[in-house]
């Protein structure tokens, strides 16, 4: 379902390998190991890990964690050691020196593979690349017995014995210089053992598509002197060659033939001649082209001023640059209300970060949230690279190589901006950081925050997580000492939070006469219309119904990929899958029965917006969906539209509830704040209260004040009672006793794997076995792990594919991911069943 919340963005477009965990592709690749894997991980001592306060656990080395990274550090050294061999190690040993020099000339290189088989496996380094290869450098590798060298990636460059003297060589390097630097090496290595993906897999993340193809980037060939060129030779050359040469030579830089032959008045014939007879030498260079287009970027017209800061956010800001100044990795939880004025507090701890030549990366839930914050953003800083979801292959590349080069100072981008290359990265925000967004749904199933939080400690630098409703693994990560709170209470410039009304939905006289705007809420509409004030109505379901029922024989028009109720969209009359985009004509009359006379039932945002329509007839009306918001620059339009006050009424999905800061939004109503409640998800009530927060918070953000009508079928519900009083600790007070009852996050660890294949017994099949593999790490490992299931989750079908799921759960991650690691490591299903499972470490989506 492509809604803006999984938009793909920044890396997740560009045809990244599925994790190929489908016995097919072990089939297809049937590489026999050609030497030593590493040996074995022991991740038991693995403090990140320790329990699910480990979201942001303080870690100070990740070398020390992992027994991938304590590898990778001891090849670093024993190759000092191999330089100066100390007169003691030369006496101890037994073999004489001579013979120890040839042994330790072996190098080797740990290469892993995007694909299977995954390595690492090791490699010789021929002399000619010893030089040149380094961790973080594609090359190409000898693998089983392909006829083509195949490509990997470099994690290690370390020192064999003569024992690895029979390894095969690597081939070739593919990069002239890594394309990630040893800390982001670090950072891959750590992502493939916590979320247990292949590391190739995790590289291919790392680095998108378009900079692995070099894309928009053109071949160059320069010249420049040959070194043996005597003056006599020179002079003997015909007029123009000379002239070209004597110009190469005084130039202190290699020059293309065009360069040469305008410089020395002559056609590019004389520059061939030069060539073929050895007198300069080319080198060919991949340079970005100059006629790339940038697409111009764009804010939403707001203009941003620096604010002297309010006495909370001096606070706030004190507390940061500390942190920023100590030098030590550390988390901080902003905790500030809606229009606290957070994003200003972000703009003046960057711009400590750099006036001391560092840079930050800013990460925002989706791009929603670009057109403003950029706009904020860039009106304060010389130079800031927003990456999103609408570039182009080549223009990511761009933004990449600069980024690398240092010429950047904010990266502001989806969760994909974790990676950022900043050569001097002092600052990750991490706003909004209870959005789901942060969470990647396909593999490898990061969470921004966890791999922020990795990327942070092992530099030594700050990471701020910044929220009006902090998810409750931070709350509870500043409770327990993981994460220093820093609270910002109340709104900027003494505004009052906004009074909000619940709506019983039960009450007939309440709902008014039918439709979903309820008499209250319409009163409420009317006399922000009348005060010359804007409105925001949300409703997070979009198409125009959600049922397409047969009142006669009850049949309910469903995906017949997925078994779920297709949605009716009004425009082009259309019914639609929302979990795998199926679309047919909305059909007329009962497919079952054929009786005419079908129904739509249920609520969606083109409903609402017809009924706004009737119900305000002199508004102007907007609605903002992942539907409407197809084409790049909606956003922008449709905001920019709202700010000038064009748009009166801004009705949409969670999409208009995050964010937004718009003086004149006197009104906002929530047509149904249940819609999150019912789902079977643990995390419900925490989902309700942040979106109902949230949107509340739109308004009264103006000298104007403003108000919440909350329509709701379960007015008593606390997340909702909480929602109304704007009382987060008595959300998070009530919420944490509900989590502590069945362990679930913060106070435990969750895993969730999920088994899918064509047919249903078989799948079920291989979830059975799962489950006794399980079983039996576990009892091995004398862990208390909790297993759930198998059990159908709530989409049992997806795409054609049945589906079972396990949940497993403890209290400490590392002994869910010891466990999972022990059964299924070495785990294959039979190839003609097409099973596969995927394994979702922290899943925050349990559909
Ligand atoms: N010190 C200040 N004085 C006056 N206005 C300020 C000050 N700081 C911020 N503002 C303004 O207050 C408004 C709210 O700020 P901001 O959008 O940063 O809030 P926020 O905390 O991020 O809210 P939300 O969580 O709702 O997105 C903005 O219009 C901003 O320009
Ligand atoms: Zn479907």
């Amino acid at each position: 379902m492509p809604t803006l919340d999984s938009l793909p963005v920044l890396l997740d477009d560009l045809g990244i390998e599925p994790l190929d965990l489908s016995p097919l592709a072990t089939r297809r690749n049937p590489g026999s190991p050609v030497s030593p894997p590493l040996p074995p991980s022991e991740p038991t001592d693995e403090p990140d890990e320790h329990s699910s306060l480990d979201d942001l656990g303080e870690v100070d080395d990740l070398g020390e964690l992992l027994p991938e990274l304590a590898a990778l550090e001891k090849s670093k050294r024993s190759e000092s050691s191999r330089q100066e061999p100390s007169q003691s190690e030369l006496f101890e040993t037994d073999p004489p020196p001579w013979e120890l020099a040839v042994q330790d000339d072996v190098m080797l290189a740990s290469i892993v593979f995007a694909r299977s088989p995954h390595g690492p496996y090791d490699y010789r380094i021929p002399d000619p690349l010893l030089e040149e290869l380094k961790p973080g450098m594609r090359v190409a590798v000898p693998l089983g017995h392909r006829k083509k060298p195949t490509p990997g990636w470099c994690v290690a460059v370390k020192q064999g014995t003569a024992l690895h003297r029979k390894l095969r060589d690597v081939t070739e390097c593919l990069d002239d210089s890594p394309l990630c630097d040893s800390a982001l090496v670090r950072l891959v290595m750590w992502m493939s053992h916590y979320y247990q993906v292949p590391a190739g897999q995790v590289f291919d993340t790392l680095i998108p598509a378009s900079v692995r193809a070099g894309a928009g980037t053109k071949k160059t060939t320069y010249f420049t002197p040959a070194k043996d060129m005597s003056d006599a030779e020179i002079e003997k050359l015909p007029a123009k060659q000379q002239a070209a040469m004597r110009l190469l030579i005084s130039s202190a830089r290699a020059m293309t033939a065009a360069e040469l032959a305008v410089g020395a008045k002559c056609t590019e014939d004389p520059i061939r001649r030069l060539k073929k007879k050895g007198a300069i030498v080319p080198e060919v260079r991949r340079e970005m082209h100059s006629g790339i287009r940038i697409l111009a970027q764009q804010n939403d017209g707001e203009v941003d001023r620096s604010h002297e800061l309010t006495e909370q956010q001096s606070a706030a800001l004190d507390r940061i640059q500390t942190a920023v100044d100590s030098g030590r990795g550390r988390t901080l939880l902003l905790h500030g209300v809606t229009g606290s004025g957070k994003t200003e507090v972000y703009i003046k701890a960057i711009e400590h970060v750099v006036s001391q030549a560092g840079s930050a990366i800013v990460m925002v839930p989706e791009i929603s949230l670009t057109p403003q914050t950029r706009g904020r953003f860039e009106s304060r800083f010389e130079s800031v690279a927003v990456l999103h979801s609408q570039m182009s292959p080549s223009e990511r590349h761009f933004h990449w190589q600069r980024i690398r080069r240092g010429e950047v100072q904010v990266v502001i981008g989806p969760r994909s901006a974790v990676f950022a290359p900043l050569p001097n990265l002092g600052l990750i925000v991490l706003d909004e950081e209870h959005d789901t967004s942060f969470k990647q749904d396909t593999q490898p199933r990061y969470h921004a925050r966890k791999v922020a939080h990795a990327r942070a400690m092992s530099l030594g630098v700050p990471l701020l997580l910044g929220s009006a409703t902090p998810s409750m693994e931070a709350w509870h990560a500043a409770q327990t000492g993981h994460a220093e709170l820093i609270s910002m209470p109340n709104r900027v410039a003494n505004r009052p939070m906004p009074d909000v009304q619940l709506v019983d939905l039960r009450v007939r006289d309440e709902r008014g006469g039918g439709g979903a705007i309820s008499r209250p809420l319409k009163q409420a509409v009317d006399d922000t219309l009348r005060e010359g004030g804007q409105a925001i109505l949300l409703l997070n379901r979009r198409g125009f119904a959600t049922t397409i029922q047969c009142p006669a024989c009850g049949h309910v028009v469903a995906c017949p990929d997925c078994d779920m109720p297709l949605t009716h969209h009004r425009d082009g009359g259309k019914a639609m899958c929302h979990y795998c985009d199926y679309t047919i004509a909305t059909p007329p009359w009962c497919p079952s029965c054929r009786f005419d006379g079908i129904r739509y039932g249920g609520l969606g945002t083109q409903k609402l917006e017809v009924e706004t329509k009737a119900k305000f007839p002199n508004a102007n009306i907007a609605r903002m969906d992942s539907d409407t918001m197809k084409r790049p620059g909606s956003h922008q339009r449709v905001l920019s539209e709202f700010r000038s006050g064009e748009i009166d009424i801004l009705l949409g999905t969670q999409m208009i509830a995050k964010g937004l800061d718009f003086p004149n939004v006197l009104l906002v109503g929530v047509i149904n704040a249940d819609s999150a409640l019912h789902f079977p998800d643990f995390r419900a009530a925490e989902r309700t209260f942040q979106l109902v927060t949230q949107v509340a918070g739109r308004t009264g953000r103006g000298d104007r004040g403003g108000r919440v009508i909350v329509q709701t079928f379960t007015p008593e519900h606390p997340a909702i009672q909480a929602a109304s009083r704007h009382d987060y600790m008595q959300f998070v007070e009530d919420e944490m006793v509900n989590r502590r009852k069945f362990n679930y996050p913060p106070l435990g660890s969750v895993a969730r794997i999920i088994i899918r294949g064509p047919v249903e017994d078989k799948t079920e099949a291989v979830a059975d076995a799962i489950l006794a593999r399980l079983e039996s790490a576990r009892d091995l490992l004398q862990s208390e792990v909790r297993i759930l299931g198998p059990a159908p989750p709530p989409i049992v079908r997806l795409r054609g594919k049945y589906r079972f799921h396990l949940l497993l759960q403890a209290t400490e991650a590392a002994v869910v991911g010891e466990t999972i690691r022990r059964a299924l490591a070495d785990f294959k299903t039979d190839p003609k069943d097409e099973v596969e499972f995927l394994i979702d470490i922290d899943p925050v989506n349990l559909l």
